[in-house]
């Protein structure tokens, strides 16, 4: 999709510090993630992959260095915003789903339409809708433990998706699966993104998960890098599809 290259950014981040304890997880990391493009980060475990997630997500505070999303601060906003922010605008996947393991696949996708204030009956009908996207209608009334990796991971994704955020932001969301169920969650989710037009921040170890993003930035010791060496802890460098 040659047009998301020429998109402008939705969310920017630039210079990102964080230190961990003792560990210096970022050391300034910048990154821009294109409105409706899918972009890859990969690197070295221990890299500062997920801490760049976190910090992008409003998840982690920075402690140096800027995130703007939609013209506002997010490094800055106050807890209260920033949540309500996170709950509206953003959704998450994380490697092992992180589904509620006391409620149905129904009431999970369900919850956050519930939480922002929409009937039990338009939840249940937009999460039917959304499972069946992820190719997982039938399995409404499953709990968590009785479902596969694959199915699971659908789940998860409809879970994001279902308040139409504008970004995703997916942890090694295969991590867990074998390659065939992992094929299928990454057709489902870059299938449904392109259809809402969602951004999709992707972490993956996987090169073949990493095909399905439209860009790959590579991360080393904090920063963002290319393939290449970069010059400075400050550089981006994108490898292009
Ligand atoms: N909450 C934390 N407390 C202490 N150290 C942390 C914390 N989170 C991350 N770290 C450390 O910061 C560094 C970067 O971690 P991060 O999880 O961001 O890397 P990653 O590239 O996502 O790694 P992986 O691929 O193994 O998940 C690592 O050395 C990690 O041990």
């Amino acid at each position: 999709m040659s047009s998301t290259h020429e998109a402008l950014p939705v969310l920017t981040a630039r210079g990102l510090g964080k230190t961990h304890g003792r560990t210096r997880a970022l050391r300034g990391a910048s990154v821009d993630l294109r409105a409706g493009e899918i972009l890859a980060v990969t690197g070295a475990s221990g890299s500062g992959k997920s801490t760049l997630l976190h910090c992008l997500a409003g998840i982690v505070r920075p402690d140096e260095g800027s995130v703007v999303y939609a013209e506002q601060r997010l490094d800055e906003l106050p807890e209260q915003r920033l949540s309500e922010l996170r709950r509206t605008e953003f959704g998450v996947v994380f490697q092992f789903g992180q589904l509620i393991p006391e409620l149905t696949a129904l009431d999970n996708v369900a919850l956050p339409l519930l939480l922002a204030g929409a009937s039990r009956k338009d939840s249940h009908e937009r999460a039917g809708e959304w499972l069946e996207r992820f190719g997982v209608r039938g399995q409404e009334e499953l709990r968590p433990g009785e479902m596969s990796g694959g199915q699971a991971q659908r789940v998860s994704l409809a879970r994001a998706l279902v308040t139409g955020p504008k970004v995703v932001f997916a942890d090694e969301p295969t991590g867990a699966l074998d390659s065939l169920a992992s094929e299928g969650v990454m057709t489902a989710l870059v299938h449904t993104a392109r259809e809402s037009g969602t951004a999709v921040l992707l972490i993956t170890h996987d090169a073949q998960v990493a095909a399905y993003a439209d860009r790959e930035v590579e991360m080393r010791d904090g920063a963002v890098a290319s393939g290449v060496v970069a010059a400075g802890a400050d550089a981006v460098v994108e490898v292009p599809r």
